[in-house]
């Protein structure tokens, strides 16, 4: 992992699908999207949310084929997850919206205001039957891990997160006690979406360690209180309410919130568990440990992959939202239960005015995302920068019991709803084309890190040997094992490290001769000439390979002619006698020599460099071609017996370059034994049973080149 960060070097253009759909899904115009259809819902008469539809309304509602439309009738299709297609356009679809009732709210035995059908994944109020059909919801099972529910409503967009580039924004809404903080930190055993999240992250890092580089960074944040407090420095008074700005690339930014950079699972897990410690909960009337703010964790992933040499940003935001709740008699729950309300109303406010939109009821109005700190930082994500999943919680409550959770349960439902209807474009994070400033860059970063660890694995193995050898009573046992099990991961780090760097090093070589190949116009002629013969297309390679090589031995010969002469200038110039300061004409005399002879030196220098570059090339151009020429021999051999040679002797190239021959007609040679085959295949690493028929010069993987 880098410890620099790479420069963001494009503006940051939300791209992106999402899904659950198998990948070999075929590309469907993002008008005829039907299978990103979100839930439909049933409104029957007694139905108090809106009321009763009437028959044209229905209709109507029912003909409008908008994508994602929520307003659809149960069984004319099956709500389902958003969508991607194979090649990843961007995302057009709905929001993924899931219910979790609290279990602890629930009893069987008893009358319960909520119905839960988890196979046709609805929610029925038992009294008046009203129904909502959402992408999941859950059953009020106790044994329900945070994982089942993580894999259904969440994983998805951790996935294209992390794979694919897409921002990612998940929240937890519902009332005060109903199971977000349950669901988005877990529980002893039952780890939480925040923490499964990390885990798909570092899993990945772990599958890809050999052709990714990826670099993680975090920050943490709450909103007490209408106040941006950064969870993470808690101590520093900056930060007691940190200020929200515009930002191009991510649409908002926090100005000063500290973003560390993380390179090992175990340091983010503790990070986020200082930043829990920091967050407000008290106790209220419906939980012992309730969140007295908005908690808002923020993963930011660039990823570099070496094989494609591109890299990408993405950023994936966690939400445990406070819960909604009654008034209380203690003041300052009072207050706290005011700013939380306010900045869930807003929230609510910013959903409807999106999903009025979306179903084209609404003008195109404005949006007040400013009217809390919560839809403001929510903004960019609301607006279509980034996949969203929302998670509402709710208690289900017994019918005559809890009349209260009744009511907010309708609430949670009804934006469960708006926010089921907003249809959002998510566009996927632009990839960009890594340099070669950037490949070196990151080629010399590889070095420095390999060089530091090999320091300090030797300092650890020197410790160690001290160690054993020291007598001494006080020495603690400890450190020996310590320090042994810090080598041991070391050295394993050390190897990937070496490995990584050679295979990039391998690549960046290979992208600079095909560079260098594509540069090449006798080459590109060659290559272009369709209409020629394998043969002649061979032999006019071999003649251009000859040319580069003499001409290859004659930059080395005047590169080493030119260095004895600059050799032999630099020693004269430190043989020269002082200038003499009283004689002005000769001093003048003497300073312009000096400076024009500086510059010949300067210009010889320059010359030998531009040369050492061009012989770089030429070594390019001859490792492609010599690949290309052994491959093309071998299939030409093994496909069609056809052997060509040279058309020249090896001593040719003595006797200077010759012109590029027109025609292979004279060229035969004898055809070459199996045996000798075999060595050839083996030494490409290809199968005798098939042969690479094409001239082939992007691929490397197991190829030896052999000049
Ligand atoms: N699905 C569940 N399974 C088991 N226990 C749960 C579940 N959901 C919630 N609980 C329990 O219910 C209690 C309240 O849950 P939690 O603190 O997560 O609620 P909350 O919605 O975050 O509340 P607040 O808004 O007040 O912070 C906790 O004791 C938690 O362990």
């Amino acid at each position: 992992m880098s410890s620099q960060r790479t420069p963001l070097r494009t503006r940051a253009s939300f791209t992106g699908p999402i899904s659950s759909t198998p990948s070999n899904q075929t590309t469907v115009p993002r008008a005829s999207y039907t299978e990103l259809r979100p839930p439909s819902r049933t409104f029957r008469t007694s139905s108090p949310r809106v009321g009763p539809l009437s028959n044209s309304q229905i209709s109507q509602s029912q003909s409008r084929s908008r994508p994602g439309s929520a307003l659809g009738t149960i069984g004319s299709s099956r709500p389902s997850t958003p969508s991607f297609t194979r090649n990843h356009e961007p995302y057009t679809g709905t929001i993924t919206v899931s219910i979790r009732p609290n279990p602890h709210s629930y009893n069987p035995s008893q009358s319960n205001a909520w119905e839960v059908d988890h196979f046709s994944n609805t929610i029925t109020h038992t009294g008046d039957l009203s129904t909502f059909s959402f992408d999941n919801v859950f059953p009020p099972r106790i044994e329900l891990t945070n994982k089942e529910v993580y894999d259904k409503s969440c994983s998805n967009i951790v996935q294209n997160f992390i794979n694919n580039g897409y921002n990612g924004t998940v929240f937890a809404y519902g009332m005060t006690g109903s199971g977000k903080t349950f669901s988005m930190k877990g529980d002893v055993g039952d780890p939480g979406f925040v923490e499964l999240t990390i885990d798909d992250i570092f899993n990945k890092i772990e599958t890809d360690k050999f052709h990714k580089e990826y670099e993680i960074s975090v920050n943490y944040l709450e909103i007490y209180n209408e106040k941006v407090i950064d969870l993470l420095e808690v101590n520093n008074v900056m930060n007691s309410d940190l200020k929200i700005r515009d930002d191009p690339i991510h649409g908002t930014k926090i100005v000063g919130i500290s973003n560390p950079i993380i390179t090992t699972k175990d340091q983010l897990l503790q990070l986020i568990k200082k930043g829990d410690n920091n967050r407000k909960t008290s106790a209220t009337d419906f939980n012992a440990r309730s969140s007295r703010s908005h908690s808002i964790l923020q993963i930011r992933l660039s990823t570099i992959d070496l094989i494609n040499k591109t890299e990408q940003h993405a950023t994936l935001s966690l939400c445990d939202l406070a819960g909604s709740e009654r008034a209380t008699s203690n003041v300052e729950r009072r207050k706290e239960g005011a700013f939380i309300n306010k900045s869930l109303l807003a929230l609510s406010t910013v959903i409807s005015k999106l999903s009025m939109m979306s179903n084209g009821n609404g003008n195109s109005e404005h949006i007040p995302y400013r009217d809390s700190k919560l839809t403001r930082l929510l903004q960019p994500a609301l607006s279509g920068s980034s996949l969203i999943s929302i998670l509402c919680t709710i208690h289900l409550g017994s019918a005559t019991l809890n009349q209260s959770f009744v009511a907010e349960t309708y609430n949670t439902l009804r934006f469960a709803t708006r926010a089921k209807d907003i249809i959002i474009t998510v566009e996927k994070n632009s990839t960009s084309k890594l340099s070669d400033s950037d490949s070196f860059k990151i080629i010399e970063e590889l070095k420095r890190t390999i060089e530091n660890q090999n320091n300090e694995i030797t300092i650890l193995k020197l410790n160690t040997n001290n160690d054993s050898h020291n007598t001494s009573p006080s020495s603690s046992e400890d450190y020996p094992m310590i320090d042994n099990s810090r080598l041991s991961d070391l050295e394993a780090e050390n190897r990937i490290l070496h490995e990584k760097l050679e295979h990039f090093t391998r690549l960046t070589d290979l992208q600079k001769t095909e560079t260098v190949i594509l540069k090449n116009d006798t080459l590109n002629d060659i290559l272009g000439s369709g209409s020629h013969s394998s043969q002649m297309v061979m032999a006019n390679f071999e003649e251009y390979y000859k040319r580069v090589n003499y001409e290859i031995e004659e930059y080395k010969g005047y590169i080493n002619h030119l260095e004895s002469q600059l050799k032999h200038a630099y020693e004269q110039n430190a043989t020269m006698p002082p200038h003499n300061n009283n004689n002005n004409n000769n001093n003048e005399l003497s300073k312009f020599a000096s400076k024009h002879f500086e510059a010949i030196l300067k210009d010889q220098e320059e010359e030998i460099l531009q040369l050492k570059e061009m012989l770089k090339d030429k070594d390019h151009i001859i490792k492609g071609l010599t690949k290309s020429t052994k491959l093309r021999r071998l299939a030409d051999s093994n496909s069609a017996n056809i052997s060509v040679v040279s058309s020249g002797s090896n001593n040719d190239h003595q006797s200077g370059p010759k012109p590029i021959v027109k025609m292979a007609s004279s060229m035969t040679s004898p055809t070459r034994s199996n045996k000798e085959n075999e060595r050839y295949l083996r030494e490409f690493n290809i199968s005798p049973r098939k042969p690479k028929a094409t001239i082939d010069i992007s691929e490397t993987n197991g190829i030896k080149f052999v000049i």
